[in-house]
């Protein structure tokens, strides 16, 4: 009785559905968006009347439907951003969507008894997403089909990194460390920062082992960035303060030095004087260079240095190779140094738990409200924000690439110099 009841309405539904489809008619939730809209408190009252976000336009595209919104005066798209989850939930509120592919699979298969039940489940489980966006319009965007919860890892090219797939056409989002040298990594503990990095660094390693060079600072007690401690790449590795310093200022002499063989030979830019040479700075939990955060005056006087350099560099890093990459698991106020801020225009924040942490890292929210998915994150750039599921490197991947650039014991005797030299390097900081 149960199953017959079951599988009626599911004709039912697959009926209705083809009907709608054709009709072009297929799940369009402006009315429904509106209702929650007026109901979640988004409504502005002005004396006797009521202002409401008033649907423009509205289009059918392949991934689902995009609605463009007049926002009433005396609200923002930040009172939108904020409910972005009432929305969502709204939408799927015990929706059971059947298309027109899932029928045809549904015929063509052997045992319909069993792809019937099959198809049953899935679709209780189904989600529809949205996105908002605005451009003097508020725009929302309700995707028929959730974006992939996993993504493998591929190299990228060049200096081009995979930072993601993004929703539409499921295409790969690559970061060029040519066009934008620093970038910020924020997100709540567990979302997929170290991942990430490990994805930019194994790429990077993939696509220029002869190129890149590596300055780690890994301050969260040196589980993530040690398997990068004996390749050939990595010029220096830091698990405390006091070698994060000394990490610093090897990168900071090394870049003088670059910038006085490019005065010499009369050019502005490692670019223009065809030196292929990269360097990367990366720094797991910036957070704990924050000189506010010190116990001792020892400690804030190393942060403070430790500042200081991080903003020398990405002020003037950028022409002279030098690309910086700092993450945070706890973006509070100034944990990020404004230098450091200012100069990386790209920002790429995993789920975090307030709109404050969101403004911290992308100066903007939504990171709050992106779902509690592993790897989804928003990817921002000066004129693009998009929302990605950044990809997932196995142990074994990592691996594979460390390989073929771990250095052999003669190697290994020079690096050892080198890093005994680094106490001795004196570091001058000159306004250029
Ligand atoms: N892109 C991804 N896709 C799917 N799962 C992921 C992805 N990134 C990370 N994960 C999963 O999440 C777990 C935590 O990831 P990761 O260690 O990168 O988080 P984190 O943000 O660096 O955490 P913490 O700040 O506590 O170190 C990983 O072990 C992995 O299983």
């Amino acid at each position: 009785m149960l199953f017959e009841l079951v599988t009626s309405s599911i004709f039912g539904g697959i009926a209705f559905h083809a009907f709608m489809k054709k009709k072009n008619l297929s799940a369009n939730d402006s009315g429904k968006i509106q209702r929650i809209m007026s109901l979640s408190g988004l409504n502005v009252k002005d004396g006797k009347d009521t202002l409401t976000t008033q649907l423009i336009k509205k289009k059918k595209y392949e991934w689902g439907w995009e609605y463009k919104y007049k926002i009433p005066l005396g609200r923002c798209f930040n009172d939108y951003l904020s409910k972005v989850n009432v929305l969502e939930d709204g939408l799927n509120n015990r929706r059971k969507q059947l298309n027109f592919n899932d029928v045809l699979a549904l015929y063509w298969k052997g045992d319909v008894l069993k792809n019937l039940q099959q198809l049953w489940k899935s679709k209780l489980t189904e989600q529809k997403e949205i996105e908002l966006d605005f451009d003097g319009l508020l725009i929302i965007r309700v995707y028929d089909n959730p974006m992939p919860k996993k993504v493998d890892f591929h190299a990228g090219e060049s200096w081009k990194v995979p930072v993601g797939v993004a929703r539409t056409l499921n295409s790969f989002r690559y970061h060029d460390f040519e066009k934008v040298p620093h970038i910020i990594l924020g997100g709540a503990t567990r979302y997929g920062k170290s991942n990430l990095i490990n994805s930019i660094i194994c790429s990077l390693l993939h696509s220029n082992s002869g190129d890149v060079k590596f300055y780690l600072i890994d301050l969260k007690g040196g589980v993530e960035l040690c398997d990068y401690e004996n390749i050939k790449q990595t010029v220096s590795v830091a698990y405390e303060l006091e070698e994060a310093l000394e990490t610093l200022q090897l990168a900071y002499n090394h870049m003088r030095s670059i910038q006085s063989e490019l005065r010499k030979r009369g050019k502005k830019s490692v670019q223009e004087a065809g030196m292929t040479d990269r360097y990367f700075i990366i720094v797991d939990e910036v957070g704990e260079l924050n000189p506010s955060e010190a116990v001792t005056k020892e400690e804030k006087l190393l942060k403070q240095q430790c500042q200081t350099i991080m903003s020398q560099i990405a002020r003037i890093g950028a022409g002279l190779g030098f690309r910086q990459i700092l993450a945070t698991q706890y973006p509070t106020g100034d944990v990020i140094n404004r230098a450091c801020k200012q100069n990386s225009d790209a920002k790429l924040s995993f789920r975090v738990q307030s709109a404050i942490a969101s403004r911290v890292v992308l100066d903007a929210e939504g990171a709050e409200s992106l779902p509690q998915i592993k790897g989804r994150a928003i990817y921002q750039t000066a004129d693009r924000r998009e929302i990605l599921q950044t990809p997932l490197i196995t142990t074994d991947v990592i691996k594979s690439i460390i390989l073929p650039n771990l250095i052999n014991e003669e190697e290994s005797d020079e690096k050892e110099t080198l890093i005994q030299q680094r106490g001795t390097d004196i570091v001058t900081f000159t306004e250029v």
